[in-house]
Formats: structure tokens, sequence, C-alpha cells
């Protein structure tokens, strides 16, 4: 007999079992032995918390007597609790009830944590054991524990990510067949990626979430899923990704934090934001194809890091999940716990405004002399400078009286505020017919 099994078990206590939770049921039955093992004692589940019971759950593998829905009991009688319910409530209560009865927690809930970290944080702090929730953000990707541990003697200057699977594979069939934003979010839901309301994560509420867990990390200060600046990708056309194209890039939905020192207008501060962008396909985050995540992250000693994988998906969040476990439990059977929150830098987050940006602006112009003096001068008006400039005679239909061209800017960084201000003023100008694309550019 190994040694493992003479130890009072750990007791684990799931909630919830639908595409997470069945996986990691399942996974953490099978591998009972090998996590006792590298544990040091045995992994006992002792329940899992459903909504109703009679539901088939063959996908979890485990003895039909383990389901309750009695979720408030089960976590009284645990050493780990595991939450892949999601949502706010009654994740939330659940969880510091776990931390009231001295539970170590797994979460995969980054909606929650987004909103109530600091809270999640304190009450795991006052009860003395461990909060993890590697799972919530890039599923799979080992990112978390990086940022909280690995990376505890840099200094992270940037993270800059493809965190939300859905959309990447929505922009990516965009991209790949020519089809709109709505054909794809079909293909997408045909084949199980995006949800039957896929609100969340085409409208980036599931990536600024992500962001915000990121951020909090990132550069040790508390940021809330509502202090992230938010653009899903319900208005990227077909148009967009074929003006993308043709300026050699791709669009993809990115996850932006950034360290930005101080100016005459703002203290130091974070930049959070989620926006898609247009990315040079030779940038490293551009071949991220279909549903998968990648993250860069870029800090002082270790320079720039890459994390590649799936951010979605039951046995790839599982591994997460189970990962924590095993985290959670080794604290019990040796001592001692996992980081706490470190918010001690208290930095601000800044304004979208503030961030520093590159724009892609398309002009749909009239083509007579001085047009492009006045764009030029609407830029200079907003201290903008102009990196390329490209022209092309525009073919009109019949009606068509006079001629027009295509104007395709690209700025060097400005405030973002200042590159919004210059779109609505070239809006305005009498030789303008449209402003076709514009779109922020991120890669060097
Ligand atoms: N699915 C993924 O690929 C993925 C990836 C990363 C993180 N996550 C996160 O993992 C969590 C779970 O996601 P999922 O995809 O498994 O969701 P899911 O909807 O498949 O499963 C959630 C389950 O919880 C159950 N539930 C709801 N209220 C409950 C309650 N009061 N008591 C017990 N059970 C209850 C639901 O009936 C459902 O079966 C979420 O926080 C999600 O954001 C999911
Ligand atoms: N809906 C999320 C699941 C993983 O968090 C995504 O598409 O990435
Ligand atoms: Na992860």
């Amino acid at each position: 007999m190994e040694d493992s099994d003479k130890q009072t078990p750990i007791r684990v206590a799931l909630l919830g079992c639908g595409v997470v939770g069945s996986a990691v049921a399942r996974l953490l039955t099978e591998q009972a032995d090998e996590f006792a093992a590298r544990i040091g004692a045995p992994i006992e589940l002792v329940g899992i918390a459903v909504r109703r019971l009679g539901r088939d759950r063959s996908a979890a593998s485990v003895d039909p007597e383990l389901f309750t829905t009695d979720a408030d009991e089960l976590v009284t009688r645990a050493d780990v609790v595991v939450e892949v319910i999601g949502g706010i409530e009654p994740a939330r209560t659940l969880i510091l009830r776990a931390f009231e009865h001295g539970a170590g927690v797994v979460t995969a809930n980054k909606a929650l944590l987004a909103e109530s970290g600091p809270e999640l944080y304190a009450a795991a702090e006052s009860a003395g054991v461990d909060l993890y929730y590697e799972a919530s953000v890039a599923g799979a990707i080992p990112l978390l524990r990086p940022l909280r541990e690995s990376l505890a003697g840099d200094d992270v200057r940037k993270v800059l990510g493809i965190v939300n699977g859905t959309t990447n594979y929505v922009l990516d069939k965009m991209h790949t067949t020519g089809a709109g934003f709505g054909e794809a979010v079909e293909q997408a839901q045909a084949l199980g990626y995006a949800e039957a309301d896929p609100t969340a994560d085409v409208e980036g509420f599931d990536a600024a979430a992500k962001a915000a867990i990121l951020a909090s990390l990132a550069f040790h200060s508390r940021v809330s899923g509502n202090d992230v600046y938010r653009e899903g990708i319900t208005e990227v056309t077909a148009a967009d990704v074929q003006a993308a194209e043709s300026m050699g890039c791709v669009v993809k939905l990115l996850a932006i934090c950034e360290r930005v020192e101080a100016t005459p207008e703002h203290p130091t501060g974070i930049s959070v934001r989620v926006h898609p962008a247009m990315i040079p396909t030779t940038h490293p985050l551009a071949g991220v194809r279909e549903a998968f995540n990648a993250v860069f992250v870029e800090a002082r000693s270790a320079g720039e890091l890459m994390f590649y994988g799936r951010g979605a998906g039951g046995d790839p969040t599982a591994s997460a999940v189970l990962g924590d476990v095993v985290a959670v439990a080794r604290h019990r059977v040796l001592g001692g716990r996992g980081p706490g929150e470190s918010a001690y830098a208290d930095l601000p987050t800044l304004d979208m405004g503030d961030a520093r940006t590159r724009y892609f602006i398309s002009l749909d112009v009239a083509d007579e002399p001085g047009v492009l003096a006045a764009v030029a001068t609407e830029f200079a008006r907003h201290h903008v400078s102009i990196e390329t400039v490209r022209q092309q005679q525009l073919t009109g239909d019949e009606h068509d009286t006079e001629e027009r061209a295509e104007l395709v800017i690209v700025t060097h960084a400005a405030a973002d505020s200042a590159l919004g201000a210059t779109v609505e003023a070239l809006g305005a100008l009498p030789q303008v017919r449209e402003v076709s694309s514009v779109m922020r550019v991120e890669g060097e």
C-alpha cells in the first residue's frame, strides 16, 4: 500500500455538472490513483451539486448517489470546493459559505471573479484557505499561475491576447469564407462553439471579465469588469475584414492590459481594454485560428512570453481546474497556502481616451483638388500623426456624377480620444462621402 492511501482523504465537493463539471468528475475518478500519489493523500469526491436530480449524467461517470440538490449542505463537508456553476449567484454565496467552513475553493468563474474578486480574496484570507481560478481565463492554458507565481519576481508591462474562443472562431470564419458576422455566428453555433445566446462572447463581456482578472494579477491592482473598456465584434463587417486583408492584416478581438506611465493629462495607471483590432499577419497572434486562445506577456526582465492552447471545452477546462485541485489539496496535506490577493500597487484604471492606440481609417472621398489637404488638416488639428496614406480610384455606379476615390490612412500612436475626435471631424468634411471603415491597429 502506498503511503498516500494511509492518509486521511481530501474531500472534494463539486458544484455544477455541466460541460466542465462532468469532465472534472470523470477525470477526477479516472485519475484517482495518480492524484493520490501526486498529492500524498487520496481524493474523495463527496458529492456533486446539481439543480435537478434525474437527468442523464452518464458523462460524469460517477456513482449516481453522489448527486444532490443541496449545495448549501454539501459545501460544509468538503476540504476543497470546486465551483463550476457559473454566474454570480448562487456561486458567490456558496463560495463564501465554503470558506466559512474552512474549505479551499477552485473556480472557473470569470464573471464572478471580475465582479467580486476582492470580496472572495478577503474571505479566503480570513478563513486561512486557498482561492484558485486558473480555468477562469484562457481555459487549459497555464496563465494565471505564471502571472501569480512564476513572474512574481519580474515587472509585467503588457498583456495582450485572444482570450475568447467563440469570437476568434467567428472572425476566423469571416476571413476564410468571406462570410458576414451573422452567418459566421450561425456556423459557430452549429458546431457548438457559440452558445444559443452568444451575447456574452460577441459583445466582449466574457473577454472583458478575463482582461480584468489578467490586469489585476499583472499589475498588482484591483481591476473589475466594469473598469474595462469594451467593444465586441458585432459591428465588424465583411468590408472591414477585406480592408484588413488588403493591409496584410487580420481582425482579432484582443484583450489588452498595459501599464501607462504618467503624462501631464493622467497619472501612471493601467489601460485595460477589449476591442477588435487589425494585427499584421506576421504577428504570432494572427496565426491563432479557430477557437484557440493565445496570450502575450511582456515583462521587464523576461522579455516577451507567449501562451497558446485551448481556452474552452470540457476536458481542457477540467485540466486547469484539476491542476488547481491538486495544488489546494497539497496545501491541505503539507500545510501552507497559495498566493492571496496582491493589490499593493493600487494603480488606477485610465480612461479609454488616454490609451495610446493606432487607427486604420478608410474614407470614401470626392476625387477633387484639395481633398488630401483637408483630410491632412484634420489630423494635424488633433495632433495625430499619419504613418501611411494610400489612395485608389473608386468606380462608382451609373448614377455617380462625381469622381470618387478611397483614402486609406494608418496613423501613428496617439491618444484614443484624439483619434476618435479626428474620425468624427473627417466624417463631417464635405469632401468625405463616407467613413467606410475604422479600426484600431495593434502589433508592430
Ligand atoms: N465551457 C467552457 O469551455 C468553459 C471554459 C472556461 C471556463 N468556464 C466556466 O466554467 C463554469 C461552468 O461552465 P460550463 O460550460 O460547464 O456551464 P454549463 O452551463 O454547462 O454548466 C453549469 C451547470 O451548473 C448547473 N447549475 C446551475 N445552478 C446550479 C445550482 N444552484 N446548483 C447546482 N448546479 C447548478 C447547471 O444546471 C449546469 O448544468 C462557468 O463559470 C464558465 O464561465 C467554462
Ligand atoms: N465562451 C468562452 C468559453 C471559455 O471561457 C469562449 O468562447 O472562450
Ligand atoms: Na488558464
